[in-house]
């Protein structure tokens, strides 16, 4: 375990999350005091050179308190407006914190559609990577006040996962209200106990995984999908409490601390990262149990001749889902052929793909170099 640890010793490029349950202090407002401590313990990694962007939540928590409201707004309009009025407080309150360390700070207000267009996606990393090389700390929120639920990451646990994915960092520390992840949710279970290493791809987890508290919005499920997203580019996940007194310094010394969610070996390119990335898909493939295992076991392209339905109104070149014929994620990728023309060569096999459109541009609907197995 202590040889995992060390890993994190080593990490050079750290992202941080601070969700809402910890940072507005039993919605109180900002917890100034606790921003203050991890900043101050950022400060001193940044010193011994690691390279940090922070993920933070707490805007629609600190907009509430703001504007005296008794409970989370039910509209999305009064949600994305408290996000707006709370998102200056927030990025107020830690520009001047860490400028009390000599650091400057960065804005990144980012939402799913921008990183699952090619050109975006490459864009913000390029700005990231330009911040992180001058010694500036991104701070980054999801843009609420324009995200509706075709474009929203839905939580910063997925947005920070995938930031770490982004911009490759080693290491993705999720800062909560608890020690870490435990067999059971121990807000409930006063007997739950505490996981203190796990491998972040074990099916097992989501099962001991519950929802979150009133602030919150993803409990312990998204946090546990988000040490899996961040797996896929070898980035190690941490979950630890907030509270613990310098929770990040001792990280980083190697202590044993919160539940560390380890990456399997192989890690996928950066390209296939960006097409993992995407959580919403112009429509879906249903695939039969040959095509199901021809991807998963043997890394093949997929054949018209292993799909059964095609759903949606994609067009070609678009990020498509395939799922097994219980409604299970397989893979997602980019398609070949549109949604009218994929409806037309399915259970086909490739020979007959000129006879029944009059053409034939490709004998895959995804090729393996573009497709993701998840
Ligand atoms: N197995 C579990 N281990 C630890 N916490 C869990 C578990 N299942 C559910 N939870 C809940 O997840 C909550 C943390 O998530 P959340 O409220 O979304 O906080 P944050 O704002 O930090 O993201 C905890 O307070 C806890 O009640
Ligand atoms: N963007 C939202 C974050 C919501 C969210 O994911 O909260 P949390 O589950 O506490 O990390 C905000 O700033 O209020």
């Amino acid at each position: 375990m202590t040889e995992n640890r060390e890993r994190l010793q080593k990490a050079k490029r750290w992202v941080v999350k601070i969700g809402s349950a910890l940072l507005t202090a039993n919605g109180q407002g900002l917890d100034q005091e606790a921003m203050a401590s991890w900043v101050r313990q950022m400060a001193t990694l940044a010193d011994r050179g690691i390279e940090l962007i922070l993920v933070s939540s707490g805007a629609v928590a600190e907009g509430m308190v703001r504007m005296g409201l008794p409970g989370r707004p039910s509209s999305l309009h009064e949600l994305q407006a408290c996000a707006a009025i709370g998102q200056m407080g927030l990025v107020q309150a830690y520009e001047s914190h860490f400028r009390t360390h000599g650091l400057k700070t960065a804005q990144i207000l980012l939402t799913h559609e921008d990183l699952a267009d090619r050109t975006r996606y490459l864009n913000a990393r390029s700005t990231l990577n330009a911040l992180v090389t001058w010694g500036v700390i991104p701070v980054i929120n999801e843009n609420d006040t324009v995200a509706t639920d075709e474009i929203r990451f839905g939580d910063n646990d997925t947005l920070a996962a995938l930031v770490a994915n982004l911009i490759d960092a080693e290491v993705l520390i999720i800062l909560t209200d608890q020690e870490g992840m435990f067999d059971r949710d121990p807000r409930h279970n006063p007997d739950a106990v505490l996981l203190p290493e796990v491998r972040a791809l074990d099916d097992a987890l989501m099962a001991m995984a519950g929802g979150g508290g009133v602030l919150g919005r993803g409990g312990m499920v998204t946090k546990v999908r988000a040490a899996r997203y961040a797996a896929r580019s070898g980035c190690s996940t941490v979950i630890a409490s907030g509270q613990s007194q310098d929770v990040l310094v001792n990280l980083a010394g190697g202590a044993v601390l919160g539940t560390l969610l380890l990456p399997d070996e192989d890690r996928l390119d950066a390209r296939k990262q960006w097409l993992a990335a995407h959580l919403q898909t112009a429509g879906r493939l249903v695939l039969d149990d040959g095509a199901v295992q021809a991807l998963r076991n043997h890394g093949s392209s997929l054949l018209p001749v292993g799909v059964v339905q095609v759903e949606g109104g994609f067009s070609r070149g678009e990020v498509v889902a395939c799922v097994d014929v219980h409604g299970r994620q397989v893979a997602v990728g980019l398609v070949n052929y549109g949604a009218e023309d994929a409806a037309k060569i399915i259970g086909k096999t490739s020979e007959r793909l000129v006879e029944v459109l009059g053409y034939m541009d490709e004998e895959e609907l995804m090729h393996r170099d573009n497709l993701v197995v998840l």
